[in-house]
């Protein structure tokens, strides 16, 4: 499978400036999001109010959970598949090690995972860990805002961010969550299908984030906004660390395709359905590949 390296994905910069919603600014930022969405699935957002010292910060305490020993690492299960943690060759590679930790944003949850992998505590964790979940959060928001308001629907979603999960090393696939936010350490290895069997590695800038479309919001948008493949191949001998920040509503969503996007042209493609039952149904049958 070839690597086309002259394709790129759009590299959209959140200034200050562009972000006051209602002005020309803002609705320009909101076509290149769009179109970033409807063409790529995808796209790259520099967004410097996260700084470089909170993500330098975040993956050297990555460092130390990676090597926790085995044993306290096996303390964070979960009753859904693949929320806890999961150890190399579990899952779907031998590189692969991924923890799972639900309801980020809210400082207990996070306090309550710090204190089973430390139980002498690790503040620094627990607080680096909540700062950086809320600052995505808000990120996040901004873009489902800046994605509503590109449709011209003001007002017209809610959703509640309420679980985030980070993760490493991974066969193609494409997000159930809404959508994702994903950053790293600097390490490449992630790669988005651009055409059938044709792969792009991304390079991401120090101060970027990839929000990438989830099957979910593809189904709200009437499939307007495009879910793009990818994947994670490592090489080399460095270790890659990724956080990916899932957002997911909360139980008892039901997502329902504004009728505004439904139209001759776009006739309604889904009904409207229960997002929690859609995950459960997901994580519980996936197969395991190697
Ligand atoms: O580690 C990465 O860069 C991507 C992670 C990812 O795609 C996922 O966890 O769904
Ligand atoms: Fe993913």
């Amino acid at each position: 499978m070839d690597v086309d390296t002259k394709f790129e994905v759009p590299v959209i910069e959140f200034r200050s400036l562009d972000l006051e919603r209602g002005t020309d600014e803002w609705h320009h930022l909101c076509k290149r999001v769009r179109e970033a969405c409807e063409t790529y699935g995808c796209f790259e957002v520099v967004y410097e109010k996260i700084s470089t010292e909170l993500r330098n910060k975040m993956f050297g305490l990555m460092k130390d959970l990676v090597e926790l020993p085995l044993e306290r690492k096996q303390k964070n299960v979960s009753s859904i598949p693949y929320h806890g943690y999961i150890g190399p060759g579990s899952l779907f590679s031998l590189l692969y090690e991924g923890f799972g930790l639900v309801d980020a944003s809210n400082h207990d949850s996070v306090k309550n995972f710090t204190q089973l992998m430390w139980p002498d505590d690790h503040a620094q964790f627990c607080d680096t860990v909540y700062t950086m979940a809320t600052q995505i959060e808000e990120l996040n928001k901004l873009i489902w805002l800046i994605i509503i308001d590109s449709y011209g629907l003001r007002g017209k979603w809610e959703l509640v961010m309420k679980h985030w999960d980070y993760e490493r090393g991974l066969h193609a696939h494409t997000d159930k969550s809404i959508s994702t936010i994903i950053f790293d350490n600097q390490v490449s290895g992630l790669e988005i299908e651009v055409k059938d069997s044709q792969w792009i590695k991304l390079s991401i800038y120090p101060s970027s984030f990839v929000f990438v479309v989830g099957d979910t919001l593809k189904a709200w948008s009437n499939e307007r906004l495009k879910v793009v493949n990818h994947r994670v191949i490592m090489n080399g001998y460095k270790n890659r660390l990724s956080i990916a920040t899932f957002t997911i509503p909360i139980e008892g969503t039901i997502i329902k395709t504004p009728k505004e996007l439904i139209d001759e042209q776009h006739p309604q493609l889904y009904k409207d359905f229960d997002c929690n039952l859609f995950y459960l149904f997901c994580f519980f049958h996936i197969k395991k590949i190697h």
